[in-house]
């Protein structure tokens, strides 16, 4: 087992030493380039997720506090936990051992941990290897320049039994300040008009990922969509605000739609996802925060990580008296 890491100023762990590892100097173990590092500097959004989270402290409310139940219902199904298994991607392309399949263990381990899984940008094949694995699965879609490529992975995913669709919005600009292209494949502009369109082709419901203002909250909502992802995707936005600090008024926007909101963003423990529920998240996305586990040990090492991040909720739940995942209460929370 390799060695992680934690980032002082993100939060985030990394592997600290990895076979595979393509540049000795980067956290990431994957291709150069492929995924955005955390540099530390303050235009990394990632920076100022940590510092808000940290400065989120707790009151305490114990008396006739019990032990909470932690189920929940996301699009009209019961899973065991609000944390779901974030949107991650190409992972299977970045570990030397060929024979590990990291998107596969990662949907084996919500399987076994029943909740829900997010699976990103992979080709239809490889997309329909993973969800083979049994659990239930939210299928995000670039948002490519070829509408049509998106219409057919819509229907590909309603076919090979998604829970819900949807595009990761936030992913449109490149940093050259131009349209951006993944895996040679050109992404472009998305109009609330598309996604009325996307979200009218589909009997499942469709999720807009990458929601940073009330503004696209409510274009969302209007363009019919039944959920948002509130992020910016580990900090595609240069300056970024932290996801948490425009979630609860978002959730007032909303009030009154029945949108699911869900969070992600330098969510890195049961306490964090705590904070991310009291402030008005339905349920929240863990990516890197079981990156390191996955890529280390698999399934086993999700699970693990999954289950502590549980009981650091639960415990957080108990000493405040919320007694379930409808009962969270954001006065608990105090701003340092
Ligand atoms: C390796 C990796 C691959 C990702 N691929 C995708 C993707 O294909 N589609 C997507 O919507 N988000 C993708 N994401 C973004 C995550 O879903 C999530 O929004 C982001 O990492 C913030 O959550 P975190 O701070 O818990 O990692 C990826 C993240 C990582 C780390």
């Amino acid at each position: 087992m390799s060695e992680h890491k934690e980032d002082a100023v993100t939060g985030a762990s990394f592997m600290k030493e990895l076979k595979q590892e393509k540049d000795p100097s980067s956290p990431w173990p994957g291709p150069k380039g492929m995924i955005p590092v955390t540099s530390g500097k303050a235009d990394d959004a990632n920076v100022h997720n940590r510092a808000y989270l940290d400065n989120i402290l707790v009151e305490m409310r114990v008396i006739d506090a019990v032990k909470p139940d932690l189920t929940t219902e996301i699009f009209g199904k019961k899973y065991a936990s609000p944390l779901t298994l974030a949107a991650l991607s190409h992972l299977n392309k970045v570990l030397d051992d060929k024979s590990r399949k990291p998107m596969q263990e990662k949907a084996a381990a919500a399987k076994k941990m029943r909740v829900l899984n997010w699976i990103g940008m992979e080709t239809d094949e490889e997309y329909a290897e993973i969800v083979a694995e049994g659990a239930e699965t939210v299928r995000i879609i670039k948002p490519f320049a070829d509408h049509q490529k998106i219409l057919d992975e819509i229907k590909f995913a309603e076919d090979h039994g998604a829970v819900a669709v949807g595009i990761d919005i936030d992913h449109v600009a490149g940093t050259n300040g131009d349209y951006d292209v993944v895996d040679g494949i050109p992404l472009g502009p998305i109009t609330e008009e598309d996604l009325r369109r996307y979200v009218n082709s589909t009997k499942l419901p469709f999720v807009a990922k990458g929601v940073l203002s009330v503004r696209d909250a409510l274009k969302a909502w209007k363009a019919g969509c039944k959920a948002i992802v509130v992020s910016h995707h580990h900090g595609r936005i240069p300056f970024g605000l932290p996801p948490l600090k425009v979630l609860p008024d978002i959730e007032k926007a909303l009030q009154g739609t029945n949108m699911t909101i869900f969070v992600d963003g330098s969510l890195m423990s049961g306490y964090d996802a705590y904070k991310a529920l009291a402030l008005g998240a339905d349920a929240v996305l863990i990516g890197r925060g079981i990156l390191p586990e996955l890529l280390d040990d698999g399934e086993k090492g999700v699970e693990d990580k999954l289950q502590k991040m549980n009981e650091e909720l639960s415990q957080l739940m108990l000493y405040t008296g919320v007694k379930d995942t409808e009962s969270f209460d954001p006065s608990v929370l105090h701003f340092n």
